[in-house]
C-alpha cells in the first residue's frame, strides 16, 4: 500500500512551531475582532412582558424590569448593545445562515479554519440556531446543504483520504482506496447493516441551496464529519462505534498534534460524500447527546456539543485525473459547530442531584471561557503577555488554536426577551461586549495553485478534451476513441509510390521504385541508428534508475528502521501521555471533588456562624433579662433596705431620746437631792433603772454601767491636747469664731495648706484638722480631728488619726430638757412659783453637764 501522511494546512504555512517564533510572526499577523451576533427568540407567550428592543440593525437595548436584581441601583436606565447584526424575532433561519455561517464555509473550501459558536441562557434557543427541527433547519445541515453543493463536482472518491488518528490524514492510492471501498461493501453485506438514508433527514434536504465561489476546480475534495460532546468536563465521541446497544462512550482524551493542532484523541471521524450521510451520521450522535428536562426547557442540552466538518482537498495531476500523491500538497481545513449548554441561575431551575451537578459543570466551563476571552482582551488592550487558562476546561483547551488565531471565530448571542430572563441575559450581553473586544491573527491564506508547480485549469481541460472525443465518438468517428493528447515522436518509412508497369514506361517506374527503395533504405538506416541511439539511452537510463532504486532502496531500509525506532519511541511517549492525561484528569476530578468539598464545607460553616449568632444573640437577650431582674430585685432590695434603715433610724432616735432622758436623771441625781418635778432622788434611780432596762435592745446583753460619777475617756481629755507635743493646725482660711468657753489651746502651727516639711517629725509630732459645719438643727458644729504623724519608709509622712473633739454651741430654749419639760407640761402647770429658781439651776446645770458631755464625741 502507497500512503503519504499530510499535514492540516493552517500549519503548513505557518513558520516553524517553537512558541517563540510562532509568537513572533502573530505579532505582525493583522488582527480580526470576534464578531458576534445577537439573535432574539420570539416570545412563548403573549402575556409575557419582554425586556428588549431593537434599536437599529446592530444596537440593541436592555431594559431592566422591576424584578431585576438591581433595579433600584440602576435606577431604570436601559443598556444598548452594540453587535455586528441584530436578528429580531422575525429573522429567519435562512438569514441566520446566509449573514453568519455562509461566509465560514466559504472560508472552509478556501482552506480557512473557522469556529461558530452560540451562547445563551438556557432556552434561548442556541439549539433552534445551530440545528433547527424538521421544517426549519439550522445553521449545520445548511452549511452542509452549501458544502457539497459546491464540492459535488470535485469530490474524491471515498477512502482515497483516510484520517489517521492523530489528526493527520493518508492519501491512499486508487487501488489501495478501492480495497477499502471493496472491505466497507463486504462488511456491510456481513452486517446486514442498513445504510440507506434515513426517511425523515432526507426529508430535510433543502432545495434552494447556492453554490459558492472559491472553489480551487484543479483540487479533489473529501469531507469527514465528527461529533463529539463534553459532558461534565469530560469529551464523548457521540460517533463512537458500539458492539451493544446503551453501552456508555468512553471519554476522550484532548492531545497535541504533531503541529501543536488540539485535537481529540481517537476520535471517529465519518467520510461522508452527500448531505443525507453527514445528517444521518448527526442524527445518530443526536441520540446519543445528554438532554434533559428543567423547567426552563423541556429538551435542555446538559453538554456542550461540537459538531466538526473537516474538508481535505488536494491538487489532481498534470493530466487533471488522478489526485497527486504528495503529502505537502494536501490541505485540510475545519469548521467547528458548538453548541454550548446553556447558562443557569439553579434557583431558577431548581435543580437538584444530577441536573445540579450538570449545572455546576456547565457554569464552571463558560466561566473558564470568559476568563480566557477576558484575559485574551487584556492581552490584546495592553501588550501584556499573561497566560491564557485553557487547560481549567476541555471546552477551551479543544478551541486553544482559534483563539490562538487558527481560524476565524464567530459566535451567536441567543437571548430570550422575557422580562424573568432579564438578570442572566445583562450577564450574557456583558460577555458578549467582552468577546467582541477580543482580537484574533488572520489565518494565512492557502497556498494557490500555481505554487504546486502544475497548469491551473488542466482538470477542465481534460474534461473538455474528454467530452469533445466523446461527441466524436457519438459522432460516428471510432478513432477518437484512440486520440491522444500527446502524440509523441512516430516511427515510419516513406511510402512507396504508385506505379503501373507498362512496357513503354518500366524503365521510368523502375528507377522511381530504385530511389523510393534508396529513401526507405536511408529513412529505416536513421531510424535504425535512432533507435539504437534511443535504446542506449534508455539502457543508460534504465541502468540509473536501477543504480539509484538499489541506492534508494538501502536509504529506505535505513530510513524505515530509523522510522520504526522513532514509532516506538513515539508509542512510548504517546503511552506516557496518555498515563500523564488520564493522571491529570484523575487529578482535577480530585481538585473538583474538592473544590466541592470546600464549598460544602463553606455552606456548613456558614450554617454553624449563623448559629453561632443565634446563640449570641439569645445569650444577649438572657442577659438583658437578668440585668433588668437584677436591676428590679436590686431596687426592691433597696426599698426594703431604705425601710429597715428608716425603722433603725426611728429606733435610734427613740435610743437617743431615753438615753438623753437617763442622762438628765443621772444629772438631776447628781446635782441634787430633789428635782424639779420634786421627785425624790431614790425615784429619779428607780426610773433610771427601769428606763435602762427597757431600753435595752431585745437579746443584746449590754452590761449596765454602774452606778456613779460620768466617766470620762482619757483620751478625749483637753489635757492631751495641751502637752508638750507640737502641733500642726490645719484649718480653714476664715473660720468661724468657736465663742465656747471651753477654747483649744494647743502648742500648734497654723496652717491652711499643710506641705510635707511642716509634717516631718522634727517640725512637727501631732496633727489637727479643724473642720466647721452645720449640723442637722442649722448650729454651727467644729470637728478637730486629731492623730499622730509617722514619718513612713520612703521618706515622707503619714497622720494616723486617733481622735474627734467636737465643739458646739445650743440655744437653751431649744435644748432637749426644755422639750422633755414641755412634755411635762402638766406637771409644770402643777409646779408652785416658788420652786421656779430650782428650775432655772437645774436646767443651767443640765446644759452645763450637756455641753461638757456633748462636745466630747
Ligand atoms: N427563533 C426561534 N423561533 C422559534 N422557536 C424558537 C426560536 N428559538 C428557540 N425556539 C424554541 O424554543 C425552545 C427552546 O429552544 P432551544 O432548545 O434551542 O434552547 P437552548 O438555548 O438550546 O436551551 P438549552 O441551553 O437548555 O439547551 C425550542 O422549543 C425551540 O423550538
Amino acid at each position: 500500500m502507497k500512503s503519504s501522511r499530510m499535514r492540516t494546512p493552517a500549519r503548513q504555512m505557518l513558520p516553524p512551531k517553537t512558541p517563540k517564533s510562532r509568537q513572533a510572526s502573530k505579532e505582525n499577523l493583522i488582527k480580526d475582532p470576534v464578531q458576534v451576533f445577537c439573535r432574539i427568540r420570539p416570545m412563548q407567550s403573549d402575556s409575557d412582558l419582554s425586556c428588549i428592543r431593537v434599536v437599529s440593525s446592530s444596537t440593541v437595548a436592555l431594559i431592566p424590569p422591576e424584578s431585576a436584581v438591581n433595579y433600584k441601583i440602576i435606577s431604570n436606565k436601559e443598556t444598548q448593545y452594540v453587535f455586528k447584526h441584530i436578528f429580531d424575532v422575525d429573522s429567519t433561519q435562512h438569514e441566520c445562515f446566509t449573514t453568519v455561517a455562509q461566509p465560514l464555509v466559504e472560508g472552509l473550501i478556501k482552506g480557512r479554519n473557522g469556529l461558530l459558536f452560540s451562547y445563551g441562557v438556557t432556552g434561548s434557543g442556541k439549539t433552534f440556531t445551530m440545528t433547527g427541527n424538521r421544517q426549519d433547519r439550522g445553521i449545520m445541515p445548511r452549511c452542509m446543504d452549501v458544502l457539497f453543493k459546491t464540492i459535488s463536482d470535485y469530490q474524491a472518491k471515498k477512502y482515497v483520504f483516510k484520517p489517521d488518528r492523530l489528526n493527520g490524514f493518508d492519501v491512499l492510492s486508487e487501488a489501495d482506496a478501492m480495497l477499502e471501498r471493496q472491505a466497507e461493501i463486504n462488511a456491510r453485506l456481513m452486517k446486514l447493516e442498513r445504510k440507506d438514508t434515513d426517511i425523515e433527514i432526507a426529508s430535510r434536504a433543502s432545495t434552494d441551496v447556492t453554490t459558492l465561489s472559491g472553489l480551487d476546480e484543479d483540487n479533489s475534495f473529501a469531507v469527514f464529519i465528527s461529533y463529539i460532546e463534553i459532558y461534565n468536563n469530560s469529551v464523548y465521541d457521540l460517533c463512537e462505534p458500539t458492539t451493544q446497544r446503551n453501552q456508555p462512550l468512553q471519554t476522550k482524551i484532548i492531545r497535541e498534534d504533531i503541529n501543536h493542532n488540539m485535537f481529540v484523541h481517537g476520535v471517529t471521524e465519518i467520510e461522508v460524500k452527500s448531505v443525507e450521510e453527514a445528517l444521518n451520521a448527526f442524527h445518530m450522535g443526536q441520540k446519543r447527546k445528554r438532554m434533559g428536562h428543567t423547567i426552563l426547557n423541556s429538551e435542555s442540552s446538559r453538554s456542550h456539543s461540537v459538531f466538526t466538518i473537516r474538508l481535505v482537498q488536494a491538487p489532481v495531476d498534470q493530466m487533471g485525473e488522478d489526485i497527486v500523491q504528495d503529502r505537502d500538497k494536501v490541505t485540510v481545513s475545519q469548521l467547528s459547530l458548538v453548541d454550548l449548554a446553556g447558562s443557569e441561575r439553579t434557583n431558577r431551575t431548581k435543580n437538584t442531584g444530577q441536573r445540579l451537578r450538570e449545572a455546576g459543570n456547565i457554569n464552571n466551563s463558560l466561566m473558564t471561557l470568559r476568563n480566557c476571552l477576558e484575559i485574551l482582551r487584556e492581552n490584546n488592550m495592553t501588550g501584556a503577555m499573561k497566560k491564557v487558562p485553557y487547560r481549567d476546561s476541555k471546552l477551551t483547551h479543544l478551541f486553544k488554536n482559534f483563539f490562538d488565531g487558527e481560524g476565524q471565530v464567530k459566535m451567536i448571542v441567543c437571548v430570550n426577551p422575557r422580562s424573568e430572563d432579564y438578570d442572566e441575559t445583562a450577564q450574557v450581553m456583558k460577555f458578549a461586549e467582552i468577546t467582541q473586544d477580543v482580537q484574533i491573527a488572520r489565518q494565512t491564506p492557502m497556498k494557490p495553485t500555481f505554487d504546486s508547480g502544475l497548469t491551473p485549469g488542466r482538470r477542465k481541460a481534460n474534461q473538455l478534451f474528454r467530452m469533445a472525443m466523446h461527441n466524436l465518438e457519438e459522432n460516428g468517428r471510432a478513432e477518437a476513441r484512440d486520440l491522444e493528447i500527446d502524440l509523441g515522436l512516430v516511427y515510419k518509412l516513406p511510402s512507396f509510390p504508385d506505379f503501373h508497369l507498362r512496357s513503354e514506361n518500366i524503365q521510368d517506374v523502375t528507377r522511381e521504385l530504385m530511389n523510393c527503395l534508396e529513401d526507405r533504405i536511408r529513412c529505416r538506416q536513421r531510424l535504425n541508428d535512432d533507435f539504437g541511439a534511443r535504446q542506449k539511452e534508455v539502457r543508460k537510463l534504465l541502468y540509473d534508475m536501477e543504480s539509484e532504486n538499489i541506492r534508494v532502496k538501502t536509504e529506505n531500509a535505513a530510513l524505515t528502521a530509523t522510522l520504526n525506532q522513532e514509532r516506538e519511541r513515539i508509542k512510548i511517549y504517546e503511552s506516557k501521555i496518555m498515563r500523564y492525561e488520564t493522571s491529570l484528569d484523575a487529578l482535577n476530578r480530585k481538585l473538583r471533588d474538592k473544590d466541592d468539598y470546600i464549598s460544602q464545607m463553606e455552606v456548613n460553616l456558614g450554617e454553624k456562624q449563623h448559629q453561632l449568632d443565634k446563640k449570641e444573640h439569645e445569650k444577649e437577650k438572657q442577659r438583658r433579662k437578668f440585668n433588668s431582674k437584677i436591676h428590679e430585685e436590686a431596687e426592691k432590695r433597696n426599698r426594703e433596705l431604705n425601710i429597715k434603715l428608716s425603722e433603725q433610724k426611728r429606733m435610734l432616735n427613740e435610743q437617743m431620746r431615753s438615753q438623753e432622758e437617763k442622762l438628765r436623771l443621772v444629772t438631776d441625781i447628781v446635782t441634787g437631792e430633789q428635782t424639779v418635778t420634786n421627785e425624790p432622788v431614790s425615784n429619779l434611780i428607780r426610773r433610771f433603772n427601769s428606763n435602762c432596762e427597757n431600753n435595752q435592745p431585745p437579746g443584746s446583753e449590754r452590761k449596765a454601767r454602774p452606778r456613779g460619777t460620768v466617766v470620762s475617756n482619757l483620751r478625749h481629755r483637753r489635757s492631751k491636747s495641751v502637752g508638750n507635743e507640737k502641733w500642726l493646725e490645719h484649718r480653714p482660711s476664715h473660720p468661724v469664731p468657736l465663742g465656747t468657753i471651753l477654747q483649744p489651746y494647743y502648742n500648734a502651727k497654723t496652717v491652711t495648706s499643710p506641705e510635707m516639711k511642716d509634717l516631718k517629725k522634727a517640725k512637727s509630732s501631732r496633727y489637727c484638722l479643724i473642720d466647721q459645719q452645720a449640723d442637722t438643727d442649722g448650729e454651727l458644729e467644729t470637728k478637730l480631728y486629731k492623730g499622730e504623724v509617722i514619718p513612713t519608709t520612703s521618706g515622707g509622712a503619714q497622720v494616723v488619726f486617733d481622735d474627734v473633739e467636737c465643739l458646739k454651741q445650743k440655744a437653751p430654749t431649744d435644748s432637749p430638757p426644755r422639750k422633755r419639760k414641755s412634755a411635762h407640761g402638766a406637771d409644770d402647770q402643777k409646779t408652785p412659783k416658788k420652786n421656779k429658781s430650782i428650775d432655772v439651776v437645774e436646767s443651767r446645770c443640765s446644759i452645763g453637764i450637756q455641753g461638757h458631755k456633748k462636745a466630747r464625741v
